[in-house]
């Protein structure tokens, strides 16, 4: 099968980011056709991560402008270049900002799900040919997170995307392409907790939630969820926390990581940082239990921030890990998830609380910062 628009430059509508800090700007832009190993894919649908929200306020230290950012995106293959074997014209699929070679020293030490082929030039906005597809006005633009999701056709190199079933609708499964795979993926792939742990997760966002998910699917004891956010109380029990601790609600004097690990008689077996602070992060450390206790880092913490501790809490067998993309293999295990879901054995839909246009998509930032807002898809079809 082949598309009238094979090979040819296509017109379409793109949300741009001209400048740091500023609203995204609906723009016709030029998007090109693949180069050899490249797919051209027609978005239907993208989600809005905080991390977009993040590289669009500057404090990220490889955010450049003008970019296409949007990193949670399904859609259609519209064409595909020389070599592309792995995908075709017609498939439905999910973008993948962790990409998967399969023959890197990453892929293939079976310890990561890092991919490094792509990693230097996805990180300066372009395709591994170190050249953009993306033309606005005469300028070239940026790509992000080697997805570029917010905008109507886009062009990802051939292992940074999957393929997936026809009838996984693709206004949710796009949401695969981030926040629910990270959550998910980091409890039961990264930390793999066991039936019967005591877990915390700190921030109860559609990241925290999907730990919690993860949490659920391994049977794990109690999950103790924490966000400053009251609202977020129901949303954690929805999802299957057992408890929920406001750290503004603390007696004057008792920290939060006081309160946990009297709450687990002396510390959680894993806490899961979803909130990006630093602050959070350490005592999300120092409330794992002695000896054996994990923390995972999941948030991104602005340029400059560092986190730290007393190193006596790791010479006391406390360990810090971290991942992107839950520690998930997007081309080998998002199969997985989808099937999960279609079973009904993962939840997609109660993450969407809101859906937005294309010429929406400001909103849907504006959304995501209100509070009540676990995801925004926006249909990217639809002015
Ligand atoms: N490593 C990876 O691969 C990925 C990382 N991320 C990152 O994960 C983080 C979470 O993403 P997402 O779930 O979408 O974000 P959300 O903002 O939806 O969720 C974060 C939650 O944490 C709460 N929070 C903020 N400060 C604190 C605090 N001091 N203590 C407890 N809770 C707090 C927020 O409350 P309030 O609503 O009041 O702000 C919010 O409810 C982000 O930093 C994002 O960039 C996302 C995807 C992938
Ligand atoms: N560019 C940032 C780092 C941002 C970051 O950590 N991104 C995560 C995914 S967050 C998704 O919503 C990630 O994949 N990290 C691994 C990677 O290789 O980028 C910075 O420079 O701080
Ligand atoms: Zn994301
Ligand atoms: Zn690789």
């Amino acid at each position: 099968m082949s598309s009238d628009t094979a090979g040819k430059t296509i017109t379409c509508k793109a949300a741009v980011a001209w400048e740091a800090g500023k609203d995204l700007v609906i723009e016709d832009i030029e998007v090109a056709p693949p180069k050899a190993h490249e797919v051209r894919i027609e978005i239907y649908y993208t989600g809005v991560c905080h991390t977009d929200a993040y590289t669009l306020s500057g404090k990220d230290p490889e955010g450049a402008f003008p970019i296409i950012l949007g990193h949670e995106g399904a859609g259609i293959v519209e064409s595909v270049g020389e070599g592309v074997t792995n995908v075709k014209v017609g498939d439905h699929v999910v973008a993948l900002y962790t990409p998967e070679c399969g023959e890197c020293k990453f892929c293939k030490s079976g310890k990561t799900n890092l991919c490094g082929k792509i990693r230097a030039t996805q990180g300066k906005g372009v395709m591994p040919d170190g050249t953009s597809r993306f033309k606005c006005k005469g300028k070239e633009l940026l790509h992000f997170m080697g997805t570029s999701t917010f905008s109507q056709y886009t062009v990802v190199a051939d292992i940074s995307v999957v393929a997936v079933k026809e009838d996984a609708p693709l206004d949710r499964v796009c949401l695969l392409g981030c926040g629910i795979t990270t959550g998910v993926g980091a409890a039961t792939i990264t930390a793999k907790v066991e039936e019967g742990a005591n877990v915390a997760v700190f921030g109860v966002g559609c990241v925290g939630l999907s730990v919690i998910q993860g949490c659920v699917i391994n049977k794990v004891g109690k999950i103790i969820a924490i966000d400053v956010n009251e609202k977020k109380k129901e949303w954690a029990e929805k999802f299957g926390a057992t408890d929920f601790v406001n750290p503004m609600d603390l007696p004057q004097g008792t920290s939060v990581t006081e309160k946990l690990i009297e709450m687990t008689d002396g510390g959680c077996d894993y806490t899961f940082d979803c909130t990006g602070n630093v602050s959070v992060m350490r005592s999300a450390l120092e409330a794992c239990h002695k000896g054996w206790g994990t923390s995972i880092i999941i948030g991104v913490a602005a340029a400059g921030q560092e986190i730290s501790t007393r190193p006596f809490q790791l010479v006391t067998g406390r360990q810090w890990k971290g991942c992107a993309f839950g520690g998930v293999k997007g081309r080998s295990q998002m199969h997985e998830f989808v099937e999960n879901y279609r079973e009904g054995k993962l939840k997609i839909d109660e993450f969407i609380t809101h859906r937005e246009t294309l010429k929406g998509v400001n909103q849907a930032f504006q959304d995501m910062k209100a509070g009540d807002c676990i995801r925004c898809v926006v249909d990217m079809r639809k002015m």
